[in-house]
């Protein structure tokens, strides 16, 4: 089929949208901000569930489902937690012709669903643990421009909600799911990510405090929050009253963890990856690793080289590779090539009538344009291997280009002139509310204010009498800033 209309470097935002589309991966929806995932999406949707599904399991979280509509009474009790958000809140007003009653919320999140019945279900200590997740939808009215994956007024997610008696149990699980998180960026989407803490100002409202993963988008020079781990402290248990009666017979309040992971990452995956050419898949959430396509020549019998086809797919399933052959006769290798290659399939085998005759096929990868013979007898090994390279290059390269993207500040200057060059800046910091809000007012502007993404865990050096770039207090942490999604 055709290429791409939009070069990545010179239209970000009309690159991408193409891509999502002309990979198959996104449908438009007459509803501004929905959109329609078709398989090629979902595929990748359910490699990370799978993954992720199998680890929360490890901890003892089990799955559960609670209702989409929320009671008003229930969704306004927590306070901070809904007074910023109450104009991204969806409600049914109607049943058929019929107004409601009462207005019904849809859930933007679940905390005030279940948490009513976390104190129901909560009474002694040996209610304790309760570790509930739920794979579900969640609605936010969002106004600012929508972007498929990145920013949707309908998302698929899982949220986890976990109660413990203990804040340090708490603790430990925050850490324990952000690992996953950068186990999903890193291990399955090649997308480096860095851990850190978000400010109070950037925190859940509602919590304690939040820990979070951080991706990067070089081209548009926008940090975009990867996937939330929360502490929630005992805020909610306080306006749910979830409390328990511990061994000594004394009442205390539930220590609570919300955590949660959406399509965003899809979003995320695309616009690290992406290239001219289309989608770039890493290989571990491909439907499609390897797509053999035949190469007929003249007037050789296509039997053969489709048979070889066949076999090829054959070899490389029972191995476990996710391959398919593209027979169909409409279409010429050269399309099949740029239609494949859209779709970012990370391998392509061509097998021709000389493929045949030395009893080897010719293999493409999607990320460098490599090409190579490989012979049948080693196949399968050689797949795998060149699968594992490229997830490996993949993240290599995105790693260099996020690295490229940082840069140290330490007065005012240094900060504007970085944000100017689209870069994440790395700044010590007075960790003064006051003065974070003051950075967002002073970078305000057509593209968006600068913000802080988070304070890494890994902090740096930060050498006696260090002096915060913005307030020029005594600084006290290194913090990620910049504009974000
Ligand atoms: O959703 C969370 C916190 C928490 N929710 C559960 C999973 C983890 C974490 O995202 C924050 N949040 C974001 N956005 C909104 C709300 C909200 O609570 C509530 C109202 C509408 C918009
Ligand atoms: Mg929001």
């Amino acid at each position: 089929g055709l290429g791409l209309s939009k070069k990545k470097d010179e239209n970000f935002g009309e690159w991408y949208s193409e891509v999502v589309v002309n990979s198959e991966m996104i449908e438009y929806y007459d509803i501004s901000g929905c959109y329609i995932l078709r398989p090629w999406t979902i595929a990748i949707w359910e490699t990370m569930q799978a993954f992720f599904d199998a680890e929360i399991k490890k901890m003892k979280i089990k799955n559960c489902y609670f209702p989409l509509f929320v009671s008003p009474s229930v969704l306004e009790r927590e306070k901070d937690h809904i007074e910023g958000f109450a104009p991204e809140v969806a409600w049914v007003t109607k049943s058929g012709k019929s107004d409601l009653e009462v207005p019904i919320a849809i859930r933007p999140t679940s905390e005030t669903v279940m948490y009513p019945y976390f104190a129901k279900w909560i009474r002694g200590h040996r209610d304790l643990p309760l570790k509930l997740n739920q794979w579900c939808n969640v609605v936010r009215w969002e106004f600012s421009n929508p972007t498929p994956f990145i920013r949707s007024r309908e998302f698929l997610w899982q949220e986890g909600h976990t109660a413990f008696a203990t804040k340090a149990e708490a603790d430990e699980e925050v850490l324990e799911i952000l690992e996953l998180y950068r186990r999903i960026y890193e291990d399955y989407l090649a997308v480096p990510v860095v851990k850190g803490k978000k400010s109070e100002n950037e925190k859940f409202a509602g919590g304690l405090y939040t820990t979070s993963v951080e991706a990067f988008i070089p081209n548009t020079g926008r940090g975009v929050q990867g996937a939330t781990s929360h502490c929630l402290g005992q805020n909610f248990a306080k306006m749910f009253e979830i409390n328990f009666e511990n061994e000594n017979r004394e009442k205390g309040m539930v220590w609570q963890n919300s955590w949660a992971y959406s399509t965003r990452t899809i979003g995320v995956m695309v616009m690290v990856h992406g290239d001219d050419k289309g989608l770039v898949l890493p290989p571990k959430v491909a439907a499609i690793q390897a797509i053999v396509v035949p190469v007929p020549y003249k007037n050789t019998p296509m039997e053969e080289i489709y048979d070889a086809c066949l076999k090829t797919v054959d070899t490389l399933t029972k191995a476990g590779i996710r391959a398919e052959a593209d027979l169909s006769d409409n279409q010429t290798p050269g399309w099949k090539y740029s239609h494949w290659e859209m779709k970012g399939v990370p391998l392509r085998i061509e097998i021709g009538p000389k493929d045949l005759e030395k009893n080897q096929v010719r293999v493409v990868r999607r990320d460098n344009s490599a090409k190579e013979d490989i012979p049948v007898s080693t196949l399968v090994e050689q797949v795998q291997d060149i699968l594992a390279k490229i997830h490996e290059n993949l993240f290599n390269v995105a790693k260099e280009k996020r690295d490229a993207s940082i840069k140290v500040a330490k007065t005012w200057e240094e900060f504007m002139e970085a944000l100017n060059q689209k870069k994440m800046i790395l700044a010590p910091w007075c960790d003064e509310q006051e003065v974070e809000e003051d950075v967002k007012k002073r970078t305000k502007g057509e593209i968006g204010a600068a913000k802080s993404l988070c304070t890494p865990f890994e902090q740096p050096e930060l050498p006696e009498g260090t002096l915060c770039f913005a307030s020029g207090k005594p600084a006290k942490k290194w913090t990620y800033w910049g504009r974000s999604y």
